[in-house]
């Protein structure tokens, strides 16, 4: 039989088939998947076959095998096993919510957000929430953001999770797919989900900063399905990506505008910061490159820290 894994403990899994049944199943030996050392084979949103086995009054399930993943997202793990926990497997979007204010959401924020999610081949989607609570002002900075977003291809909408405005269109994008909510704590998550399908219950399950370090602690993702048909991927305690490792030349190639300029630029190996005839650098002069985006981009190529004082809204240069 063939299912997508909604649940896993480590030791079961819970398997929709095809048919819609639920199984419990266990794994039977070692999987092994090439490239990665993680510590858990099987992640939700795996596509298994799994067979069936009677012994005696109980049935048992057991997975045999995985089938091809599109992509899949990790966590470090904190010890020096230097090994990968598989959060989960074979997204089809990741919404990012972004609001302006309480909490604030800085650009440098969304675009290392945006390079993780087109290094894990992750289509991404913005949506800015709360528009239901700006003045004319702010109103005009979401418009400036989602312009320059678009721009380089993502798609970005203006919602209200708690009047219901623009969750249509939401529930449009998420309509036959597995999607995944992102964002910093108090963006609107919890209450987006509840507005998209009030039936569903996910109890969000926080988990504190200090406990994650623990290496002990491992959290587990869950996929639920929706009242239409759509299957949402919950996260406890993991409001964002892990963090990609990636080259510094491999960088620019997350960054779309910049991956189309590439070829132009004098070097084929510039990392557009020093280099002459840099056709990113010329672009940024003649203001065809955001500068916020340029900035998030020497931000993570010289590794620092997202510089949250820095960072403002609407500021070009
Ligand atoms: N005005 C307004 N408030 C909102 C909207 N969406 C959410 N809120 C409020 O924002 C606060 C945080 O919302 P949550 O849904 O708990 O945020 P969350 O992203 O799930 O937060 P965590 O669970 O901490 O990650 C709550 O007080 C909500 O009522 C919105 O569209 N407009
Ligand atoms: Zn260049």
């Amino acid at each position: 039989m063939i299912g997508t894994v909604y649940k896993s403990t480590g030791s079961w899994y819970t398997v929709k088939a095809d048919d819609g049944v639920f199984y419990d199943c266990r794994i039977k030996g070692k999987f092994r998947l090439k490239g990665i050392k993680s510590t858990n084979p099987i992640a939700v949103g795996d596509r298994v076959s799994f067979d069936l086995e009677k012994s005696g009054d109980e049935t048992n399930a057991t997975i045999t095998e995985i089938k091809y993943r599109k992509n899949y997202i990790v966590r470090k793990s904190v010890n020096l096993s230097k090994q990968t926990h598989i959060i989960a497997a074979n997204l089809d979007q990741v919404f990012l919510m972004v609001t302006l204010n309480n909490p604030q959401t800085f650009t440098s924020f969304i675009d290392r957000f945006l390079v993780t999610a087109e290094a894990y081949r992750i289509p991404a989607v913005l949506l800015f929430n709360k528009i239901d609570s700006y003045d004319e002002e702010e109103l005009l900075d979401v418009k400036y953001l989602a312009a320059l977003y678009r721009s380089i291809g993502y798609t970005c909408v203006g919602i209200s999770a708690k009047t219901g405005k623009n969750v249509d269109k939401v529930k449009e994008m998420m309509t036959g797919k597995i999607s995944m909510f992102s964002g910093h704590s108090g963006v609107g998550k919890s209450t987006l989900v509840n507005t998209i399908d009030n039936n569903l219950d996910i109890k969000t399950k926080e988990i504190s900063e200090q406990h994650m370090q623990g290496q002990h602690t491992t959290t587990f993702a869950e996929m639920y399905d929706l009242d239409f048909d759509a299957q949402i991927i919950d996260t406890p305690g993991i409001r964002g990506f892990g963090i990609v490792d990636m080259e510094k030349v491999e960088i620019g190639n997350y960054f779309p505008e910049f991956f189309a300029l590439k070829s132009e630029c004098k070097f084929n190996n510039c990392l557009h910061i020093d280099e002459p005839k840099c056709a990113v650098k010329d672009a940024l002069e003649n203001d065809e490159v955001a500068w916020s985006r340029y900035k998030s981009y020497v931000q993570m190529v010289n590794g620092e820290e997202e510089n949250y004082r820095q960072d403002i809204y609407g500021d070009k240069k």
